[in-house]
């Protein structure tokens, strides 16, 4: 199974680089505009095989797409990433023009990939990436709500002082600050409600510290983050590749699923070897839904952006 990576820098090298020690597919193409640097990284990852124990072959390819032909699932990371003090939503004007020409591009040399979506923002990167494409819309995935939900995960740990891997937890709506859905509700620990362990204040806060997970980490890092990232690019196309049909929220497009048409954003989704297999109706309370659509809306109005790239 074929992976090609579009954007070699800090999300995307990361992502091939876990793919790769994972063995989650058998080669991976990094492919960047910097002359040289897609190349350079796949060098470095390759010079892991022997110490971190894989067979994963990785290339690299300055802008050549004729390197990524049939690939089985493409992920797009090439864009400018965020500085500290900047939204995802800053970065719409510069991405949209980067994320389209790529999208056009991989096309022409893998026709039946399925499109992962990273660049932001995310949502009306999703869409634009749909719209500019005409793929069927099994195959165009927007990643965020994986990301935001093991960042809900490690704060939820914190809170309640237990191992990650003991809780459970998901992110729908929009991947921005202000957008998206922590379903503390549904949270748990060991299987038994997170309500239970901790107060609302805490709840609260939990909810809150996820919301502005990327922007903390922007502010320590001074660009925004690539281990969970990369690494939660890398879960979702192995349930792609290995038809692991996983429940990830994505950003998907709707045509009336959770009251919401024409726009890509974060549901739960069964993701398998086409993809998208289903969109997971979870029965959201009054309260989630009237988030859902506030969240909706913004990112809706996000898209209104694109009327020149889409024009
Ligand atoms: N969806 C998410 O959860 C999520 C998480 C982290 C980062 N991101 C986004 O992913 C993007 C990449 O982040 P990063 O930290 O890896 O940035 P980065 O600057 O480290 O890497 C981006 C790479 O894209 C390349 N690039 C730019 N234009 C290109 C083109 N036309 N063709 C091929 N390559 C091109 C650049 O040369 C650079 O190497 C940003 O937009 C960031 O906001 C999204
Ligand atoms: O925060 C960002 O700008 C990057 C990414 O969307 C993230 O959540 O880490």
């Amino acid at each position: 199974m074929k992976v090609t990576i579009v954007g070699a820098g800090n999300v995307g090298a990361t992502c091939a680089d876990v793919i790769s020690y994972r063995g989650i597919a058998s080669e991976v193409v990094l492919l960047d505009i910097k002359e040289g640097f897609a190349e350079g990284k796949a060098m470095d990852i390759s010079q892991c095989a022997t110490t971190t124990g894989f067979n994963t072959r990785v290339s690299g390819s300055t802008n050549d797409y004729s390197k990524t032909a049939n690939s089985d699932v493409v992920v797009i990371t090439s864009g400018i990433p965020r500085k500290p003090g900047m939204t995802r939503e800053e970065l719409v004007g510069i991405n949209a023009g980067i994320v389209k020409g790529v999208a056009d591009n991989v096309l022409k040399h893998s026709p039946n990939a399925v499109i992962v979506v990273v660049s932001n923002p995310m949502d009306t990167m999703t869409y634009l990436t749909l719209k500019a494409t005409g793929l069927p819309k099994n195959r165009v995935i927007g990643m965020g709500g994986a990301l935001d939900s093991s960042r809900f995960k490690y704060y939820l740990s914190k809170a309640l002082n237990k191992p990650s891997a003991d809780v459970d937890g998901m992110v729908i709506g929009g991947h921005g600050d202000t957008t998206m859905i922590p379903l503390t509700r549904l949270a748990s620990y060991c299987g038994v409600p997170v309500s239970t362990f901790l107060s609302q204040e805490e709840m609260d806060k939990v909810a809150a510290d996820t919301m502005v997970g990327g922007a903390t980490l922007t502010g320590l890092l001074g660009t925004s983050a690539w281990y969970a990232p990369g690494a939660s690019v890398a879960y979702l196309v192995d349930s792609i590749l290995n038809d692991q049909r996983k429940m990830i929220p994505c950003s998907v497009y709707l045509e009336g699923e959770y009251g919401q048409s024409d726009i890509c954003m974060g549901v739960p989704c069964i993701i398998g070897k086409n993809g998208v297999e289903s969109i997971v109706d979870i029965k959201l309370n009054d309260a989630e839904k009237a988030s859902f659509a506030k969240s909706a809306e913004a990112v809706r109005a996000m898209n209104a952006d694109l009327k020149t790239v889409l024009a």
